[in-house]
């Protein structure tokens, strides 16, 4: 069956030493990066964001080898994106989070080089331009991703039937049903403000496809249930050496004279 944004076969050859190359030639749109607070600049014509999501379109949770992706079925438009800096309506296709080995890292993109723990991605493809993920992934203008600085203090509850299923996920290649998760719960619920700028995949093959859109918001989680995320491997059940699924980031990337917009003054 064609999977949710069938991304899963080709995101498996993603492994966190990767062998492929760490710098795109001429990549002047590369992420992640630091988000200069002070340097952003504030557009009035963007939109409030219009996250549209059916908790029924969510199908499976698969260990990757480099994360953990929540895969939604991506075949018609009931899970989209729209509004915001978009002109486009983008399909949900996954979520995945980037995390460190411990709480004082892991977010792939920093605020005035703040780290946070934890960063979550919500991945979206446009889906009035292309017909499928894997062509969206290689053109401008065929992503359009929501990041989420987790922080450590109290319990998500939405998110803990997600942590519940990550053991029977442990090893990458694994792969376990799940249904009917909202992502919608895991945005911030106080404000919608967000950065926006242009740039590219965090993983290979760092196509320069994502407009990036980063809430100012973070949400937050315990530490028990970052700790799970910790208890993922990277390796496959019959390796002989396991090694623990932590500090899944990129190293951040030159901003080369873009410009990040704020939604907000
Ligand atoms: C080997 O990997 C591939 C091979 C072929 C295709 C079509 C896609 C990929 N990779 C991919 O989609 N990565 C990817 C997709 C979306 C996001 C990220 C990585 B992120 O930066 O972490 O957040 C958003
Ligand atoms: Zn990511």
């Amino acid at each position: 069956n064609l999977t949710a944004c069938s991304s899963k076969y080709v995101l498996s050859a993603v492994h966190p030493m990767w062998k492929g190359p760490l710098v795109v030639p001429g990549g002047d749109r590369q992420s992640p990066i630091d988000i200069v607070v002070r340097k952003s600049v504030f557009d009035s014509e963007l939109k409030p964001l219009k996250p549209k999501y059916d908790p029924d379109t969510c199908q499976q949770i698969y260990n990757n080898g480099y994360s953990f992706l929540v895969e939604y079925d991506d075949t018609t438009d009931k899970s989209t994106l729209s509004g915001g800096p978009l002109q486009n309506s983008f399909r949900l296709c996954q979520f995945h989070f980037h995390w460190g080995e411990n709480n004082d890292w892991g977010s792939e993109h920093t605020v005035d080089k703040r780290l946070f723990p934890a960063e979550l991605h919500l991945v979206h493809w446009n889906s009035e331009k292309y017909s499928l993920f894997e062509e969206a992934v290689m053109e401008d203008n065929g992503l359009a991703v929501i990041g989420v600085f987790l922080k450590v203090g109290k319990r998500h509850e939405g998110l803990q039937k997600l942590v519940d299923a990550l053991p029977a996920i442990r090893h990458k290649g694994s792969e376990v049903e799940f249904s009917h998760f909202d992502p919608g719960c895991l945005l911030p619920s106080d404000t919608n403000d967000y950065w926006t700028y242009h740039g590219s995949l965090t993983t290979p093959p760092l196509t320069e496809s994502v407009t990036w859109i980063v809430m100012k918001q973070h949400i937050e989680v315990s530490h028990d249930q970052l700790a799970v995320f910790r208890s993922l491997q990277f390796t496959a059940v019959d390796e002989e050496v396991q090694k623990s699924m932590v500090n899944n980031f990129r190293v951040q990337q030159p901003l080369r004279g873009r410009t990040v917009r704020s939604s907000f003054t």
